[in-house]
């Protein structure tokens, strides 16, 4: 499966909105699996379709047990597309974000404790929840990335 390069701080493409999905057909799947793939090799626990140039609203989410949170759920990756997030807690927590196009930099940001989310699965059926903790601050974070939104816009 191909792998794509990560898009990283200064490319335009991570500062755009990204389009709603329309079609899920097998362009979705294979850029899914090119998404996934990616992230993979990256290892990450999360990546957005704008990081591999694309500017569509798609992103993985990845949780899995890590240094900087050993208590985070190690989970099936779960593709999100057309993702909103409904509401947030109003408690708010600082933690430690990495990002595959911010090469290096280790910056602590402030997310909802918890949020509602609603997002399509690749059959276009919709799906809705709360999520919390790490997996809840990766979704803001990939979010983020759909909105032209980095690690860097968030602290300054
Ligand atoms: O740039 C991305 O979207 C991937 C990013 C996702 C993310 C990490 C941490 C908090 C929120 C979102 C990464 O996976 S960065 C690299 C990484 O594996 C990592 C970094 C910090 C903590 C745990 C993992
Ligand atoms: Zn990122």
């Amino acid at each position: 499966i191909q792998t794509a390069p990560i898009a990283i701080t200064g490319d335009p493409v991570l500062y755009q909105k990204a389009a709603p999905v329309i079609a899920f057909d097998v362009a979705l799947h294979n850029l899914t699996q090119t998404l996934m793939a990616t992230m993979l090799q990256a290892r990450g626990v999360g990546i957005a379709a704008p990081q591999i140039g694309v500017s569509q609203r798609l992103f993985i989410v990845a949780s899995r047990p890590n240094e900087r949170y050993p208590d985070a759920p190690l989970m099936e990756p779960m593709v999100m597309v057309n993702p909103v997030l409904l509401s947030g807690s109003s408690e708010w927590e600082l933690g430690e974000e990495g990002c595959l196009s911010v090469p290096g930099k280790r910056l602590s940001i402030a997310r909802h404790l918890w949020i509602d989310a609603q997002w399509q699965d690749l059959q276009g059926n919709t799906h809705s929840g709360r999520l919390h903790g790490f997996v809840a601050r990766i979704f803001q974070h990939e979010l983020d990335h759909l909105d032209g939104i980095t690690l860097i816009e968030r602290i300054t």
